[in-house]
């Protein structure tokens, strides 16, 4: 008989995105922090995961993405990376670590790769991150963009405000077209309307990653505790809870609490004899 021998995936690369648009395969990506669910979420197929500053709020408890640093997505990164067998392990580039010029931003993404061993690195903005995208590129880290509402500005647009909507349609679709020019492999399209997002899409060669941006994105992003039910209060309009974890934790929390106080765990068959003694 012939043993098992253990499966060799191919991993997802830059090319994937490519040949995912020209084929129009709509690309799946979910935000992760650590091992357990990178390992999940690689195992159930979704094509990358996002290392995401959205750690800010889901994984250390600030209200936005702003006050995270690089030295606190490195050791969430490696977690990712060593955990995956076939998705692309993207990690955030977080706010301070890339506008003050090209030269830090390579330096910041490099040691997402050195350090945090990603694969990609992404970072917000369009014209006004092109040159920074370039010079990521050319020292040979690929990028991924996101254009359209930008969480690390949030105290500059105001807010989480719709982005792109009536004149501003033509802005978005030049940081777009600028994140294609610079060289980057995708792009993320963040809280813009359903149509000029479908429209951004089929103007670009690269593939778009929509999160509130409706059905004509060439893939879909959302973050983890979100998609699982997990976040409390108000929720985006454009999550989608595929599951119901706070549900499920709170019940499980609750019984074991229970148990503890009642003596009903732990049983037998969790404690350990000694056959000395017994
Ligand atoms: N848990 C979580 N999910 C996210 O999607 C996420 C984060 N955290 N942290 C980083 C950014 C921040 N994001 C956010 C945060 C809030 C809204 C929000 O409140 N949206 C409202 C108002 C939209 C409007 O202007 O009409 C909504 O109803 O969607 C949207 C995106 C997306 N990212
Ligand atoms: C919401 C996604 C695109 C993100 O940037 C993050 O999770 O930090
Ligand atoms: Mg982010």
């Amino acid at each position: 008989m012939s043993e098992a021998v253990p499966q060799q995936v191919k991993r997802v690369r830059t090319r994937f995105f490519g040949t995912a648009k020209q084929q129009g395969t709509r690309i799946t990506a979910l935000t992760s922090y650590d091992a357990l669910t990178a390992q999940i979420f690689d195992e159930a197929g979704i094509d990358f995961l996002l290392v995401g500053d959205s750690a800010g709020n889901v994984v250390f408890g600030h209200g936005t993405t702003v006050p995270v640093t690089l030295d606190e997505l490195l050791p969430l990164s490696r977690a990712v990376a060593g955990a995956v067998r076939r998705a692309m392990v993207v990690a955030d580039l977080p706010f301070g670590s890339y506008e003050v010029s090209p030269e830090q931003a390579v330096g910041s993404a490099v040691r997402l790769m050195k350090e945090g061993a990603a694969h990609a690195v992404k970072l917000e903005g369009g014209v006004r991150s092109a040159a920074s995208i370039r010079r990521i590129v050319d020292a040979g880290v690929p990028v991924m963009g996101h254009v359209g509402y930008t969480p690390q500005s949030e105290h500059a647009l105001g807010g989480h405000v719709v982005q792109g909507r009536g004149a501003a349609a033509e802005q978005l679709l030049a940081d777009a077209l600028a994140v294609q020019e610079a060289g980057a492999f995708a792009v993320v399209l963040e809280m813009v309307p359903a149509g000029i997002a479908r429209e951004v899409s089929e103007s670009l060669a690269i593939p778009t990653i929509g999160i509130g941006a409706g059905a004509g994105t060439d893939g879909q992003i959302l973050v983890w505790q979100d998609f699982a039910g997990l976040t409390t209060g108000r929720v985006p309009r454009f999550v989608k809870a595929y599951a119901d974890l706070r549900g499920t934790l709170t019940e499980a929390a609750t019984a074991y609490a229970d148990d503890v106080r009642t003596g009903a765990f732990p049983a037998e068959e969790h404690s350990f004899g000694d056959p000395a003694r017994d």
